[in-house]
């Protein structure tokens, strides 16, 4: 199933405490970036990929995407200030109304298997995302003070990609950025005007590079061998 993927880079990673963005550090002397960039770029069903950046920083994505030999077509769109922005410029630069994945620059380790499940999923539901079920016991707390324990059993957590027809999700950021709306990923931006979503179960390996223990997680996870089979 052919796809454009949008891959929103143009966050400040304030989380992780860098002094810069993120998706520069490097991973076994990778940049984190470079490791999403070749999943897209060997994936033949992907046609295009958009990557959203802060325009101050094209000549290091222009630099990386020569330098590691990315040879798929990319083009470069300037984020937003929220993450929600920037995916919708980069939405706005497709013009058919195919298959479109979003996919965080901070997840680096994304598996082709899923991509080919979600964007089947996707064609026949508009819209489809890959998430976990939640393995921790979550609950609601006001000031220090636990509210609620949440019901686990229908509890899963989100990932990236999330993929969907390019005019339902137009016409989602469209009504949502009508409203005001701000949402943590793009399938609550659906949700919201009543499109169906489907989950696609993924790998807890997946994991987004947020915070400075995450470079450990991460560099742990390319280093992995399976224990069993
Ligand atoms: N205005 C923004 C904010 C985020 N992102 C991208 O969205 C993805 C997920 O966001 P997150 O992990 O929150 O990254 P940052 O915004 O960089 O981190 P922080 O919130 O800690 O500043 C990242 O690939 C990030 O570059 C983006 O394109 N535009
Ligand atoms: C979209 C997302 O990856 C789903 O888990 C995530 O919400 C994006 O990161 P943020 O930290 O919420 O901006």
């Amino acid at each position: 199933m052919f796809y454009e993927v949008v891959i929103p880079a143009a966050g400040q990673g304030k989380r992780m405490k860098a002094g810069k963005n993120k998706l520069f550090i490097e991973l076994l002397e990778t940049p984190i970036i470079v490791y999403t960039l070749q999943v897209f770029d060997r994936d033949p069903a992907c046609k295009r990929i958009i990557l959203t950046i802060n325009p101050d920083e094209a000549t290091i994505f222009e630099s990386l995407i020569k330098q590691y030999g990315i040879k798929k077509e990319i083009r470069l769109v300037p984020g937003g200030k929220e993450r929600q922005q920037s995916v919708f410029n980069g939405v706005k630069e497709i013009k058919e109304d195919g298959l479109v994945l979003v996919h965080d620059g901070a997840r680096p380790f994304i598996d082709q298997l899923l991509i080919n499940r979600l964007t089947e999923a996707a064609s026949s539901h508009g819209g489809a995302i890959v998430a976990v079920p939640v393995k921790d016991t979550i609950k609601k707390v006001k000031e220090s003070m636990v509210i609620d324990t949440v019901e686990r059993s229908s509890l899963w957590a989100v990932q990236t990609p999330q993929a969907f027809r390019v005019s339902i999700l137009k016409r989602a950021h469209e009504e949502a950025e009508k409203a005001g709306y701000l949402g943590t990923d793009d399938a609550s931006l659906l949700e919201r005007v009543g499109q169906p979503v489907v989950i696609i179960e993924g790998n807890y390996d997946n994991i987004k590079i947020t915070t400075q223990e995450d470079l450990y997680f991460a560099e742990a996870i390319l280093h992995k061998k399976p224990v069993w089979d």
